[in-house]
């Protein structure tokens, strides 16, 4: 046996239910988990509620939901006294943060992937005292999410996430900031600011090199200039080098901690739920939790086949 106990917290409202999920993850762990306890969300933040007290009452803790139901599973965990090891199981929509995991976006085969043990010290980052596991955006993408139409969401999924972008980049009013980091002031305009601690945001790979979720930095984006293409590269990857020389319209740095000030305050995205604003103290905390991987952890997270939509228009 090599859990002792297990704990697996559901949401179903998250994704399109899928029968059968819950079968596939207790036939991969059976042999595996002494006691396995099923609870299931009620309610937005129940799961945050849920692992802060019970959390450490477990040795492994499953999350089978989307990434607002890890978001708010990780709040809860990293509160714990004594976390449990953490295996994602991409119930959701986008899945972002089971992606950056480089998990199979299947639930079964993902709860088959525990078993083989790669489990990792793994960073989180902080935003206002909240944690987050993907990604923070202030401007373009805060109201991205929100003009996400959950009917639109349910039935194209994934292509949502873009339709949505490409609906509000037209309308991109620039913002004055300013980015405090540890080796210097940005003091400029912005439509949008993107922090990433993860690898994928809306389904699409970020193009940031390096080991992502375990090299102790977070990767800033400032997007100085709205424009269809522009846009387009950003959020479905590409190579950084098109930014060094996109004029300045893009600037990238990497960092351990910065402050982002605006003059009005911003709702602030944390892995796509807005309820904070700025200003914004955002931070890593290197190798907060321990988390499962997937086969396709080494090669940036992200597993080619759902990386990204051919379809797409590149815009222009
Ligand atoms: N029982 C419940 N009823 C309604 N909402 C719930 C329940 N349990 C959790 N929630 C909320 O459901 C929201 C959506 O879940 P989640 O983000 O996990 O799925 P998703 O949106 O389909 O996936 P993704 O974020 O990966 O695209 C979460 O913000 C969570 O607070």
């Amino acid at each position: 046996m090599r859990w002792g106990r297990a704990m697996l917290v559901y949401n179903r409202k998250a994704g399109k239910e899928k029968a059968g999920q819950l079968g596939e993850v207790v036939a991969a762990l059976a042999g595996e988990v002494g006691e396995l306890t099923l609870v299931q969300t009620t309610e937005p933040g129940d799961g945050e509620k849920i692992c802060r007290d019970r959390g450490s009452d477990h040795d492994l803790l499953l999350v089978l939901g989307g990434d607002g139901t890890v978001h708010e599973c990780i709040n809860g965990a990293a509160e714990a006294a004594g976390p449990p090891e953490i295996a994602i199981l991409p119930g959701g929509t986008c899945n972002d943060f089971a992606r950056t995991l480089g998990l199979p976006m299947q639930v079964g085969r993902a709860a088959e992937e525990i078993l083989a043990g790669r489990v990792r010290d793994t960073d989180v980052g902080k935003v206002n005292g909240r944690i987050f596991t993907n990604f923070v955006g202030i401007g373009l993408i805060t109201d991205t999410s929100e003009n996400i139409d959950s009917d639109q969401k349910e039935r194209m999924g994934k292509l949502s996430y873009f339709l949505s972008t490409l609906r509000t980049l037209r309308q991109a009013e620039p913002f004055r900031f300013r980015l405090t980091h540890e080796e210097g002031v940005i003091d400029s305009e912005a439509v949008m600011i993107l922090v990433a601690n993860g690898r994928s945001l809306g389904t699409a790979k970020l193009p940031f090199a390096g080991e992502g979720v375990q090299d102790g930095l977070l990767d800033v984006l400032i997007v100085r200039e709205a424009g269809l293409s522009l846009a387009w590269q950003v959020i479905n990857g590409g190579d950084l080098t098109d930014y060094r020389e996109s004029g300045g319209i893009i600037e990238y740095i990497r960092t351990p901690s910065l402050r982002i000030d605006t003059d009005e305050p911003k709702g602030i995205d944390s892995d796509g739920e807005i309820y904070l604003q700025t200003p914004a103290e955002i931070s890593v905390v290197p190798s907060k939790l321990r988390f499962f991987y997937g086969p396709n952890a080494d090669t940036n997270g992200i597993e080619d086949e759902d990386a990204g939509i051919d379809a797409m228009p590149s815009g222009g």
